[in-house]
């Protein structure tokens, strides 16, 4: 895997993205940059809008108005082509645990002998050595969402979306997605994820996005946003407060 300094991670930009629906706005969002260090947490109460700009974010829907742009250029299929996304249900094949890896390198044209020490080298860093010819479906929930991710890191991406990745999860098997997701940061992946768990904002955020009615009400360095929080959208939310 490619061992990238945090300077060269690729950025990502909303431009004026807007989405309407029976007359009521479902996304609004004026600007919105992601070119930080480290992961990015969106937060925001049940139908803030967050897998909404998720989808914009990841093409797989098109916004009324507006535009995203990765590393300075429009998304179009060279850009989608160099990111993931994780959901919170896995969607895997009905294939074993290392096939569902195979499919995934051989897609890519990678030749066969090199195809099997990478999926060794997955599997190792996701914990699934000794699962490899299970069949995928049989899997529990975080081994699952650990071979989602997986599948999602053998493509190389330069952004990974993951939404809610650990919502379904006990705390151990959600600390194995953090430690995944942290390396794969580290490593120069940019993570763009939604979370409802303010824990796991404060243990894997650099920056954090706090949602509200379809718009973003407030960005910046996590340390900031979930401490001090300057909105009274986010202070609401941070102290369990109901929104609406
Ligand atoms: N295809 C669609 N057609 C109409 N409305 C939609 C569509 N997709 C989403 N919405 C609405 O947009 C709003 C935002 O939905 P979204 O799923 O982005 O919220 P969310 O912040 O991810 O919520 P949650 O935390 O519950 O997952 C919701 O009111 C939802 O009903």
């Amino acid at each position: 895997m490619r061992d990238l300094s945090a300077e060269t991670r690729i950025g990502l930009e909303a431009l004026g993205l807007r989405i309407g629906r029976n007359g009521g706005t479902l996304l609004d969002v004026p600007r919105l940059v992601f070119d930080g260090p480290g992961p990015t947490l969106i937060l925001g109460p049940n139908g803030a809008g967050k897998s909404l700009l998720l989808r914009c974010l990841h093409g797989l829907i098109k916004p009324d108005a507006g535009q995203v742009r990765q590393d300075g250029a429009p998304l179009g299929p060279a850009q989608k082509a160099r990111q993931a996304m994780v959901f919170q249900q896995p969607v895997l094949l009905r294939r074993s645990v290392a096939g569902n890896l195979d499919f995934v390198l051989r897609r890519r044209g990678m030749v066969r002998a090199t195809r099997k020490d990478r999926i060794a080298a997955l599997l190792a860093e996701g914990g699934l050595s000794d699962k490899a010819r299970q069949s995928a479906r049989s899997l529990s929930g975080g081994e699952a969402q650990r071979l989602a991710i997986l599948r999602a890191l053998a493509t190389e991406p330069d952004i990974l979306f993951l939404d809610e990745p650990t919502s379904a999860l006990d705390p151990a098997a959600t600390l194995a997605i953090e430690r995944m997701v942290l390396r794969a940061s580290a490593q120069g992946v940019r993570i763009v994820m939604v979370s409802h768990d303010i824990g796991q904002a404060r243990r894997l955020a650099a920056d954090a996005a706090m949602m509200q009615g379809g718009r973003v009400v407030e960005h910046g360095p996590a340390s900031e946003v979930l401490e001090t929080p300057k909105s009274e959208a986010a202070r609401r939310y941070l102290a369990g407060g109901l929104i609406l």
